[in-house]
C-alpha cells in the first residue's frame, strides 16, 4: 500500500508514488534474485515470415505476393546456425509467423516445394537438425500452439514461448491492431499457456506494452499469468516488452509508451507476479538499462552477436561489455545463461538428452546452472 492506495490501482502514479513502487519491486528481486542479471547468447531463426494474422504493429510479417515474403531453406537455417555456433551462442531462438499456409495458397506452395503441409511439422524438423548438426537449443517461439503442436515440439526444443501481449478484446476489433488475427484472440492465447503447462514446457510469455490496452488490462494479464504460473509451475520468465512503431504500419504514428510507463508496469509485473519468474526486458528497444534494473528485472532476454532483431530490426543490440558495464555501475553483475532457466533443468521439463546437452554448453562455457 502507497498512500491507502493499494500499488496495482494507480492508474497514475505521481513521482513520489512510482519512486517508492520501484523501491518495493527493487526489493523483491533483490531478495529473490540477488545480484546476478542475466542473458542468453543466442541466434535468431525467423523461419518464415508470412503468417495469417496481420498485427497492426508487426514488419515483420511480409504477404506471400511480396518478394520479400519467404520460409528459410534448410541450406539458410544451417548456415545461420553454424555461424551463430561459432560465435559462442547456445541458444536457437526460432521465431515465425503463425500457419500462413491455413490462409495462403501461396505459402502452402512455398511449404509443399520444401516436402511439407504443415509449417509446425517443418519447424520441429528444423529443431531436430539443431540439436543433430550443432551445438545449440532450440527455443520455440511460434505463436499459439494446440497440445498435439506442443507434444510434437517438447522432445526437440529446451523451451517455448508466446508473448500473451493482452487479454484485452477491444483490441481485436476493426481498427484496433489484432483486428483480423485470429491468432491474438485472448482465449486462445491463454489456451496455449494452459498447454504449455499440462506438458510441462519451461515457458516464457509477456505483455506487449502501448498497443491500446488500459491499465487495467495490463494488470489482468498479469494476473493470468500468475494463476496458470500457480496451477503448473511452467511460467519460467516474463517479457515486458515496449511496443516500438514502425513506418508503414496501422500503428506508425501512435505514440509509444514512455519511460515512466515502462517502469511502473515493471515494478507492478515484479510485485504482482510470483518472485520465481524471472522478470525480463529486451535491452535494445530503449536506452534506459539502470532505470530498468532499478525497477526490478533480473534478465535482458536473448542478445545476439550475429543477427539481428528480426521483429525490431531498426533496434540494434547493445555491445555486450557495455551492458555489462551498466550492470556493474548499478551493483550487478551480468552473467550468461541457457534458454532454460536451472529450476526447469529436470526430466519433467525438459528431455533428458537435451538435459545432458544444456549442463555439457554450461560447463564448458562456466555458466550459471544454480543461482547462489
Ligand atoms: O529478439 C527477440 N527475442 C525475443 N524472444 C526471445 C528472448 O529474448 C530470449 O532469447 C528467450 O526468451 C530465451 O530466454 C522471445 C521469446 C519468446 O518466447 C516470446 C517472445 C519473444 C520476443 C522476442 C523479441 O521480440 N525479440
Ligand atoms: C516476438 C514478439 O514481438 C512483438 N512485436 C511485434 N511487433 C512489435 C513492435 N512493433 N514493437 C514491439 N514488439 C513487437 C510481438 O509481441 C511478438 O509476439
Ligand atoms: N507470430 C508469433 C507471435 O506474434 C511469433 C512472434 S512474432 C514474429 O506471437
Ligand atoms: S506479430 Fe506475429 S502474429 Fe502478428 S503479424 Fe507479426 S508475425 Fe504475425
Amino acid at each position: 500500500m502507497l498512500n491507502n492506495k493499494h500499488w496495482y490501482d494507480m492508474e497514475f502514479a505521481d513521482s513520489e508514488d512510482l519512486h517508492a513502487l520501484i523501491l518495493e519491486a527493487g526489493k523483491v528481486r533483490d531478495s529473490y534474485w540477488g545480484d546476478t542479471v542475466t542473458y542468453s547468447r543466442k541466434v535468431f531463426v525467423p523461419l518464415t515470415n508470412m503468417c495469417r494474422d496481420e498485427c497492426g504493429y508487426c514488419t515483420f510479417v511480409k504477404h506471400p505476393d511480396n518478394p520479400a515474403a519467404n520460409i528459410m531453406t534448410l541450406s539458410s537455417v544451417s548456415e545461420t546456425l553454424r555461424a551463430g555456433d561459432q560465435l559462442g551462442c547456445k541458444e536457437a531462438l526460432f521465431s515465425l509467423g503463425e500457419k500462413p499456409e491455413l490462409r495462403y495458397p501461396k505459402a502452402a506452395n512455398m511449404l509443399n516445394a520444401l516436402g511439407y503441409v504443415r509449417m509446425l511439422d517443418y519447424l520441429r524438423d528444423m529443431c531436430e537438425f539443431t540439436l543433430r548438426e550443432t551445438n545449440l537449443i532450440p527455443h520455440v517461439n511460434a505463436g499459439t500452439l494446440t497440445e498435439t503442436e506442443i507434444k510434437q515440439l517438447k522432445p526437440v526444443s529446451a523451451s517455448m514461448g508466446m508473448m500473451l501481449e493482452s487479454l484485452s478484446m477491444q483490441l481485436m476489433r476493426r481498427g484496433g491492431p489484432h483486428y483480423r488475427c485470429p491468432d491474438k484472440s485472448p482465449k486462445l492465447r491463454l489456451q496455449t499457456l494452459e498447454n504449455a503447462g499440462k506438458h510441462q514446457v519451461p515457458f516464457t510469455t509477456g505483455l506487449l506494452i502501448g498497443i491500446g490496452e488500459t491499465w487495467q488490462d495490463r494488470i489482468d494479464a498479469l494476473l493470468a499469468i500468475n494463476d496458470i504460473h500457480r496451477q503448473h509451475g511452467h511460467i519460467q520468465e516474463v517479457i515486458i516488452q515496449n511496443f516500438k512503431a514502425k513506418p508503414g504500419t496501422a500503428m506508425a504514428s501512435v505514440i509509444e509508451p514512455d519511460i515512466d510507463e515502462m517502469l511502473k508496469t515493471l515494478a507492478v509485473a515484479r510485485l504482482l507476479l510470483d518472485p520465481s519468474i524471472s522478470l525480463q526486458a529486451p535491452p535494445n528497444l530503449q536506452q534506459h538499462h539502470s532505470d530498468y534494473l532499478a525497477a526490478g528485472i533480473n534478465d535482458w532476454g536473448g542478445i545476439s552477436p550475429l543477427t539481428q532483431d528480426f521483429i525490431n530490426p531498426e533496434c540494434a543490440w547493445p555491445n555486450i561489455d557495455t551492458l555489462a558495464e551498466s550492470c556493474t555501475a548499478k551493483g550487478f553483475q551480468l552473467r550468461e545463461r541457457l534458454t532454460v532457466y536451472p529450476d526447469y533443468l529436470t526430466s519433467e521439463y525438459v528431455d533428458a538428452s537435451i538435459i545432458n546437452r544444456l549442463i555439457a554448453s554450461a560447463d564448458v562455457s562456466g555458466l550459471v546452472t544454480t543461482f547462489s
